[in-house]
């Protein structure tokens, strides 16, 4: 589904968190929110989600307005938010809350089209050999993955994902993330997802946005991206780390900003 923000303006008080934001996610696409922190992300994610009412400005998915939470959008959080005591499986079941309501979906009476959806999505993250294990043992980029199958048994038109490897280990933040996009790729689904690291970023991304301080300062492909325009939406990068990371798709190392430790395990 295309999703389309249009002047989308959020105030705290004083605080103008968003301001007059508007770009359009083609059908399908993997967008990536970037910017610093406080820049306004999570508050965006927030009311494309429907957590937050925006003060003003529209969302469109496929051309129809946003007013309420919806159930076909899945969100994908930084911290998963999973049951410990609950399996894979059953943690991916409480996907299917908003249809089935949270007591039935406890003591096990969904109907069978949702445990084939989570057993799907379980397999879909790499998990369904998994399916029985208690996440509370599971490592956090398997916990991140079951975070991910949670949102897949929504079956949702639109993914987002806040800061979804923000406390992930490199190696786990990767793995998440070719499990993140190889799923919006074949399930054809439109991703949205902020993150911190910009390495991750340019490796996944295929549109990127760029805010700063409210304001889309970009929105591009990866070409785009130069380390003229990362310096823009940042402020105050370290340019020789980006030089030579923007040089090539592949960056081989780490690129770290001044204010979070943009690149670092967290
Ligand atoms: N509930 C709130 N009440 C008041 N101010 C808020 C609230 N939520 C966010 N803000 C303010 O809005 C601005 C944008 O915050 P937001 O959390 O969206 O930024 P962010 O880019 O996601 O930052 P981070 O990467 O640190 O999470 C900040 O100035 C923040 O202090």
């Amino acid at each position: 589904m295309t999703l389309r923000v249009e002047n989308l303006t959020k105030r705290y008080g004083e605080t103008t968190a968003l301001s007059e934001v508007s770009f359009e996610i083609p059908d399908g696409n993997f967008a990536v929110v970037l910017g610093e922190s406080g820049a306004g992300k999570s508050t965006l994610l927030r009311i494309l989600n429907g957590l937050t009412e925006p003060t003003a400005g529209s969302v469109y998915l496929d051309g129809e307005e946003i007013t309420n939470s919806r159930s076909d959008i899945g969100m994908v959080f930084q911290q998963h938010n999973l049951v410990e005591e609950l399996s894979a499986y059953g943690n991916a079941l409480t996907g299917t809350l908003n249809r089935t309501g949270f007591f039935r979906s406890l003591i096990n009476r969904q109907p069978v089209d949702d445990r084939e959806l989570a057993l799907e999505a379980l397999e879909t993250v790499g998990l369904l050999g998994e399916a029985g294990q208690k996440v509370g043992s599971m490592s956090g980029g398997q916990q991140q993955r079951v975070g991910i199958a949670r949102a897949l048994v929504q079956e949702p038109a639109l993914l987002l994902a806040d800061e979804p490897v923000a406390s992930l280990d490199p190696s786990s933040a990767e793995t998440v993330m070719e499990y993140l996009r190889e799923t919006a790729e074949t399930r054809n689904l439109t991703t949205l997802a902020s993150l911190h690291q910009i390495n991750i970023a340019r490796e996944f991304g295929e549109q990127f946005i760029g805010i700063k301080s409210g304001e889309v300062v970009f929105d591009g492909p990866r070409e785009e991206l130069t380390s003229e325009m990362l310096e823009e939406i940042y402020g105050h990068i370290e340019t020789d780390d980006l030089r030579q990371g923007t040089e090539t798709d592949e960056m081989s190392e780490p690129i770290q900003t001044a204010d979070k430790g943009i690149g670092t395990e967290q």
